[in-house]
């Protein structure tokens, strides 16, 4: 198992920036559906910096490129480059293993199985992606290596992070393409306590539920936004953004939605897919 350690630093609290679905291109003019991927990343890491957020590492939960070049996953690179905490990312459908194992481990960069997080935590990082096709699906080898973390350091809470959404979201066209051996994933979680979270990207909408008596969030992507409880493909008008997760030492999970202001980024509302 890859490990990394994350030291706390001025407190025991510590926090995390989601960033997911940047979809970005090689192009920088590339639009999917009618947005800049790049621009609006841009803008979005922007934004971050403005409100000053304060985070210890982003977790990177996916689609990051949209046509799975070496160039895109540069871009990317290139955006978080000026902050010093580290990345943590995983592959999502949209993703080339091979271009991002290459480029992604750059300097803060790293693609690991577990993080050790401070003295309460860990995150566990999946790979759900089934090479070609949209929906997700988790191995027996994936399934074995969440139980060994969960067991190894079952005096850590847990978050598990994986870029396929483990439950419905409510919308039939996009459940199809959700983790089709969700069970599977499930029985493993409720077999320990110590699982507090399951974050995930894909879904492209902020969500924060309670199911199976852990905690389920996504965040918004950085481009385009999809319509919930829509069940055909629809696309959303809220702004590109991202999550801010906080792990307390007590268990606590605290999280907070921030997205861009202003109409910039709106997507062709009248596109039915990509
Ligand atoms: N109209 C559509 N119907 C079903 N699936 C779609 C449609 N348009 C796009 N998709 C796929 O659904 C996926 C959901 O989010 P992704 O960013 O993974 O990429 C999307 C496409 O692969
Ligand atoms: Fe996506």
């Amino acid at each position: 198992m890859r490990i990394s350690h994350l030291p706390s630093q001025h407190s025991q609290t510590v926090r995390l920036l989601q960033i997911t679905d940047t979809h970005l291109f090689a192009d920088p003019y590339g639009c999917l559906l009618g947005v800049n991927t790049a621009a609006s990343f841009q803008a979005v890491v922007g934004e971050i910096q403005a409100s000053q957020v304060d985070f210890d590492a982003i977790i990177a939960t996916g689609d990051i490129s949209q046509d799975h070049t070496a160039e895109s996953y540069q871009r990317f690179v290139d955006g978080i480059d000026h902050w010093s905490q580290p990345c943590f990312w995983l592959p999502g459908n949209h993703d080339y293993q091979q271009e991002m194992q290459s480029i992604l481990v750059q300097s803060t960069l790293q693609r690991c199985d577990s993080v050790l997080v401070g003295e309460h935590w860990q995150l566990v990082v999946l790979d759900s992606q089934v090479k070609g096709v949209p929906h997700g699906r988790l191995s027996e080898e994936q399934l074995s290596l969440l139980d060994t973390a969960l067991s190894t350091n079952k005096d850590r809470h847990t978050l598990v992070l994986l870029h396929h959404h483990p439950l419905p979201a409510g919308s039939a066209w996009l459940d199809q393409h959700q983790l089709h051996n969700q069970e599977d994933f499930w029985a493993v979680v409720e077999k320990h306590n110590n699982v507090k979270g399951v974050v995930c990207g894909h879904i492209h909408q902020a969500l924060d539920i309670e199911h199976k008596g852990r905690r389920v969030m996504a965040a918004p992507s950085t481009c385009i936004q999809f319509k919930p409880d829509s069940d055909d493909f629809a696309l959303d008008s809220t702004n590109p953004g991202w999550r801010e997760i906080e792990l307390h030492q007590d268990g606590t999970i605290i999280t907070h939605v921030g997205r861009l202001k202003g109409t910039e980024f709106q997507p062709d509302m009248n596109s039915t897919g990509y």
